[in-house]
């Protein structure tokens, strides 16, 4: 059995990062920004009233000073002329100051009579100007690789840039595998249970940046297995559920080696996940997880999420570990690192007391995976231990 670092360099191994697609701005939140973007404008364009007030000439603001306003300026319809000795403009926020100005008043500390203005006894210091380019300037770089948010999506509108050079999304295929299943929805015999793992594993692959394609139930027959592998055909990654074990109708690593599937592995010094496999078929990556719920899960989220961010093209590609303090005394781990499903509560980890890899309503409640090594001793509460978001 190899460990679980080794198994994470070797499925690393099976996969490159995904060529560059255009997309439009309105769907690029949460792709990967795959090249540096350049600033088409810079921001703003033109020195900018930040208050709704009076332009002015700063060497003339005094207590009681007195000013002709000779025109206006709105955000969007600027002031043509230069402004002169004795003159205001009136101006809005966003609005570009009028040549001959570098002064804005606020409306607050003006009395207006016609066209004639006063300015009150004190007057901050505070120009209300924001600089040309302040923000950015023409040319400046977003720069790759970069999961886009809200915020850059915002960044990007604001240069110009309509058009975004992503890296393409990612086909991760999903093959749950056995006869025991049904579809959720579905009307199971008293001997079947319903599905579950493909659907957790799409919405993991999916909020991570995957496009899933999910094929049909394969049953516990070569036959079967063989054409849902099929069915994989065309996309970057197939995750297969189930059937990875030592028992008889464990059929996943024999109907990929008769198909010539060259294997990395089989086996994980891990704790769920020991029959983890991996492999390539022709271009298609294969990683076969093991069929019991939290297993699969958590495969998912140790294996199979800094995959899909190396086909995206990131950097960071492993899930960040941090570290926080036992809530309770623990015992000690046996021979394989074990990812114990645990709760974050006041900063502090508290590991479900059921840690049986079949135990879904446990994953759901857990915040963390707390991370043991292989034989860890007995841990007291507030030590610290290493572990990973869920
Ligand atoms: N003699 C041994 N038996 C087992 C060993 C072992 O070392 N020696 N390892 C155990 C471990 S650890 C695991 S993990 C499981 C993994 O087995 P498989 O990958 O072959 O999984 P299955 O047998 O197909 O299923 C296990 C369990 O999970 C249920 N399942 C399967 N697929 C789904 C799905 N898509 N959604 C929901 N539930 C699913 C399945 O019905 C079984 O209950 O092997 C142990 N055995
Ligand atoms: O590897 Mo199994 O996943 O411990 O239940």
């Amino acid at each position: 059995m190899i460990s679980v670092d080794e198994a994470l360099a070797a499925v690393l191994n099976l996969v490159a990062p995904l060529e560059t697609e255009a997309v439009p701005l309105r769907v690029a939140n949460g792709r990967v920004l795959s090249k540096p973007v350049t600033a088409q404008r810079s921001q703003p364009p033109f020195a900018a009233s930040s208050m709704d007030g009076y332009a002015l000439r700063r060497a003339e603001v005094e207590p009681d000073a007195m000013f002709k306003v000779v025109g206006e300026a709105a955000a969007g319809h600027g002031y043509e002329g230069t402004l002169r000795a004795g003159q205001a403009v009136r101006i809005f926020t966003g609005a570009p100051v009028p040549e001959g100005a570098d002064f804005v008043v606020i409306q607050e500390d003006v009395t207006r009579r016609g066209n004639l203005i006063t300015l009150g006894h004190h007057i901050d210091a505070k120009d209300n100007i924001r600089p040309a380019g302040g923000d950015f300037t023409v040319g400046e770089e977003l720069s790759a690789p970069r999961s886009l948010r809200p915020a850059d999506v915002a960044l990007l509108a604001a240069m110009n840039v309509p058009n975004v050079p992503v890296t393409r999304k990612p086909v991760i295929a999903i093959l749950a595998t056995g006869d025991e299943l049904v579809q959720p929805g579905e009307d199971p015999s008293p001997d079947q249970i319903i599905a579950s793992n493909s659907y957790g594993l799409a919405a993991m692959f999916e909020d991570a940046g995957a496009e899933v394609r999910m094929l049909p139930i394969a049953r516990d027959t070569t036959a079967s297995l063989k054409q849902a592998f099929s069915l994989a055909k065309g996309a970057d990654l197939l995750v297969t559920i189930g059937g990875a074990s030592v028992g008889d109708h464990d059929l996943i690593a024999p109907v990929a080696a008769e198909l010539g599937m060259e294997q990395a592995f089989y086996k994980v010094a891990m704790r769920p996940g020991k029959p983890l496999m991996a492999g390539k078929l022709g271009n298609l990556a294969i990683i076969g997880l093991p069929g019991n719920p939290v297993s699969a899960m958590v495969c998912g989220a140790v294996f199979v999420l800094p995959m899909l961010r190396r086909m995206l093209g990131l950097t960071q590609v492993h899930a960040p570990i941090c570290e926080a303090p036992l809530g309770r005394d623990i015992g000690p781990n046996g021979p394989r690192a074990h990812y114990m499903r645990a709760r974050l509560r006041d900063g502090m980890l508290y590991p479900d007391d059921r840690q049986d890899s079949s135990l879904l309503s446990v994953l759901a409640q857990a915040d963390a995976l707390m991370i043991r090594p292989p034989h860890d001793p007995a841990r007291n509460a507030k030590d610290l231990q290493p572990y990973i978001l869920i």
